[in-house]
């Protein structure tokens, strides 16, 4: 061989060595790609063992773009899935069962009522003279009984005591227990049920009513909670378009359990519209009950009335409404009464909540109020939670006056 042979083969020899480490070097930080769950065609890198703690949480884009230049030069790598977002699912409440809270609630009227207390004082001294018959009447007459159901009882009790002879206080107790529960359900048919009952197709309609601050915005949120708790689809209407924040109070009660609040985004909207909105989007939804809360207003503005009255016209024009409710604070006496009537007079109201019956011995207003408008006492309002709402039971009312 001459010089420029033995050159050529050298040559040749030095380039097989070279391709033989790039080969070894390239294959080194290759690796068979894992299938993906499920086997689809996609192919993705093998995370290395050491990166196990992270496999949960997708790699951040610094870690990847690391990871990417040092363990797999050569691979196309896939973009990696941006983390998906936190699923926020909202908490509902769980409201609480009406059974249960029943027993709650007769507790706090039982604690907060001083009625029954007094009058089984009085009627169990030594000497039921006029004197103490005249302090039976007043303790009634400043519980709101009203003065026909006073003059009633007192009458009554009185008659009963001395032909039994009764001085014994679990008779007394007994006598006293007859007579109120007579005066608080005089069993003239009145139907303490809510009316929610509906036909297919069309969701019952609970229109609430009352003047400002007695608790009807509070009512509404407190009823579509005893509604949730029977399993039933409610709808919030909010045709409270006077007072600004109360489309917000109202929509706060629905978020907490999961129920839709129709409402105009415009302060001063027209009421009747709201409520004829929510009703439409009741029957669209297939709701069971849609409760439309209106506006508290000084019952001595007639226009303001009247406007309650053009509400539930608009509203009857997807039928009727099931229920009014007028919500009357128990601890504002025959103002409320002067209230209960005024309104009588604009809506037909088939149904009152007392609010507020905590904290007041004025529970003969539940009498009173019945008597004057010849509508049942339907719910009473025993304090500020959300679940202070029962209905009105008047065996058990009458029970928690005397404990
Ligand atoms: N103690 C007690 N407070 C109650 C009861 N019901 C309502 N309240 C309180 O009464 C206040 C007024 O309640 P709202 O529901 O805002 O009254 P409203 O009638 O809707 O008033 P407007 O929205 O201004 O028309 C709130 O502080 C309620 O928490 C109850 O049964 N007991």
């Amino acid at each position: 061989m001459d010089t420029v042979q033995w050159i050529i083969l050298i040559a040749i020899v030095a380039l097989a060595g070279l391709g033989g480490t790039i080969g070894l070097v390239a294959g080194r930080g290759r690796k068979e790609p894992p299938l993906p769950p499920g086997g689809a065609g996609t192919t993705t890198l093998e995370r290395p063992g050491d990166d196990a703690e992270v496999l949960d949480a997708p790699p951040t884009a610094e870690k990847s773009a690391e990871k990417t230049a040092t363990t797999a030069p050569t691979v196309e790598v896939e973009p990696q899935p941006e983390p998906e977002p936190e699923l926020l699912v909202p908490t509902l409440d769980r409201p609480e069962a009406p059974r249960s809270r029943l027993v709650r609630l007769r507790e706090r009227l039982a604690r907060s009522n001083a009625l029954g207390r007094g009058l089984l004082e009085l009627l169990s001294r030594d000497k039921l003279d006029a004197d103490t018959w005249d302090e039976i009447e007043e303790t009634l007459l400043l519980a709101d009984l009203g003065v026909d159901p006073t003059t009633e009882l007192v009458d009554r009790l009185r008659e009963r005591v001395s032909v039994l002879g009764v001085r014994d206080t679990e008779q007394v107790r007994e006598l006293l227990r007859e007579e109120l529960k007579k005066i608080i359900d005089p069993g003239e048919g009145l139907d303490r049920s809510l009316a929610i009952d509906h036909e297919p197709g069309r969701p019952a309609v609970v229109m609430v009513v009352g003047v400002n601050g007695t608790g009807k915005t509070t009512t509404v949120g407190k009823l579509a909670r005893v509604l949730v708790a029977e399993d039933k689809d409610v709808v919030l209407g909010a045709a409270d378009t006077f007072r600004a924040a109360a489309a917000d109070q109202l929509q706060t009660w629905g978020d907490r359990i999961g129920v839709p609040t129709i409402r105009s985004d415009r302060d001063g909207a027209d009421p009747a519209s709201v409520g004829f909105d929510a009703v439409k989007y009741g029957i669209e939804a297939e709701a069971d009950v849609v409760i439309i809360d209106t506006a508290g207003r000084l019952q001595n503005k007639v226009g303001l009335m009247d406007e309650l009255g053009k509400v539930k016209r608009v509203v009857e024009k997807h039928g009727p409404v099931n229920e009014v409710l007028l919500v009357l604070d128990a601890t504002t006496g025959q103002n409320g009464m002067q209230q209960a009537k005024v309104f009588s007079e604009v809506v037909n109201i088939t149904g009152i909540v007392l609010t507020k019956l905590d904290g007041t011995a004025k529970g003969g207003i539940v009498v009173a109020v019945q008597r004057s408008l010849g509508v049942p006492v339907k719910l009473i309002g025993l304090g500020e939670g959300p679940d202070d709402l029962a209905p009105f039971d008047p065996d058990a009312f009458v029970d928690a006056l005397l404990a």
